[in-house]
């Protein structure tokens, strides 16, 4: 992290860290796309990190650059120590990588092959990484997956148009669990999704998280269920982390104007408040100006992307809102 100065030692192991990562597309095209301009962060092991932001500010690119399914323009991705960033793709390390780490797809309709049966979706991974001791193994296993996220082995000779959206994406979550990994990225996992299945398939990942020992990296534009999954969030905008911090830090001591702006478009649903409330504008003259930024530490873990002479300000904010009780909710009301 770029100002590690209030930060006291934890024991938190690190899993994944990204140091300065950038992935420009097209570059020196006139269609150049700056999609992630050095961005630094950990994810630990055990944690849901929550990245949110609007559409485009990169967090489906940051996704794909840690699993190196884009090869980072700059930067580093170290898991587990080893840098991602410069494995050669068909290398032993880059084997074991792509079995430890997996992706769980925004669209379940996309993501499944639908001319294959379901148990053969689950198994890909299984027989690319040889797995199964047996055929018989391989149908346990199968079998045993399909429990685990809630469905039943007579729907493993089932093809993926036989199911719902929310079944699909249990689809998509057994696969990702085939290969026993340790990291998953989950890319807008419940968007697609009807508003009743999304809880139910957010409390299936935590449940498996739990017994499991999994490490998310849990990707959304959704911020009011990023916050029920995650521990911390990071909050991006225009290729850049802006803010990163606790989800409670996050979500009642937010500094950054602009996730300040973002937290008062969620709608609350207490329909007197709601009514009384007007979102926050997002000026972004004053905060994205020419001067330098960078992540800086204003309080104990909580991180904001600022100038030297922002400094200041942002840690008295943050003493600030901490003096109160119940933080205000984010938004003007009109009385
Ligand atoms: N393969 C690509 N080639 C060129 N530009 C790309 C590519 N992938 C993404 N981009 C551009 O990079 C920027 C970041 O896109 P990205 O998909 O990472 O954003 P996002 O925050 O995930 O948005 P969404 O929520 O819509 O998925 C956008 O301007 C996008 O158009």
């Amino acid at each position: 992290m770029a100002d590690d100065k209030t930060s006291k030692k934890d024991d938190r192991e690190i899993l994944v860290k990204v140091e300065h990562l950038v992935q420009t597309f097209n570059k020196g095209k006139k269609d150049e796309v700056k999609a992630i301009q050095d961005i630094s962060f950990n994810i630990y092991k055990g944690e849901t990190l929550g990245l949110v932001g609007e559409s485009g500010s990169g967090k489906t690119t940051t996704g794909r650059s840690i699993i190196r399914l884009y090869q980072p323009t700059g930067g580093d991705v170290l898991f587990e120590g080893q840098n991602i960033a410069r494995l050669r793709n068909g290398s032993k390390a880059m084997l074991d990588f792509r079995r430890k780490v997996q992706m769980i797809f925004q669209d379940p309709y996309a993501s499944l092959n639908p001319r294959m049966k379901v148990k053969d979706i689950i198994a890909e991974g299984i027989d690319i990484h040889h797995l199964a001791k047996s055929d018989a193994d391989r149908d346990n296993r199968v079998n045993a997956l399909l429990d685990e996220v809630g469905l039943n082995k007579d729907h493993a000779t089932r093809y993926p148009h036989e199911f719902s959206g929310g079944q699909r994406q249990r689809i998509g979550i057994a696969r990702a669990l085939a290969v026993e990994p340790e990291f998953i990225i989950a890319d807008e996992p419940i968007s697609a999704l009807d508003v009743s299945i999304q809880a139910q398939v957010v409390n299936l990942l935590k449940d498996i998280q739990d017994k499991q020992n999994l490490t998310y990296l849990f990707i959304a534009h959704d911020l009011s269920m990023v916050k029920y999954i995650s521990d911390r969030i990071a909050v991006m905008h225009y290729g850049r982390l802006v803010e990163l911090a606790s989800a409670d830090e996050v979500y009642n001591h937010p500094l950054h104007p602009y996730t300040q702006s973002l937290l008062s478009a969620i709608p609350i649903p207490d329909p007197e408040i709601e009514r009384k409330r007007t979102p926050i504008p997002y000026d972004a003259s004053k905060v994205e100006d020419e001067r330098p930024r960078r992540m800086v530490e204003v309080y104990p873990d909580h991180f904001v992307f600022a100038a030297t002479d922002e400094v200041a300000g942002y840690k008295a904010a943050a003493v600030k809102s901490h003096l109160v009780d119940h933080p205000p909710l984010v938004g003007t009301t009109t009385d």
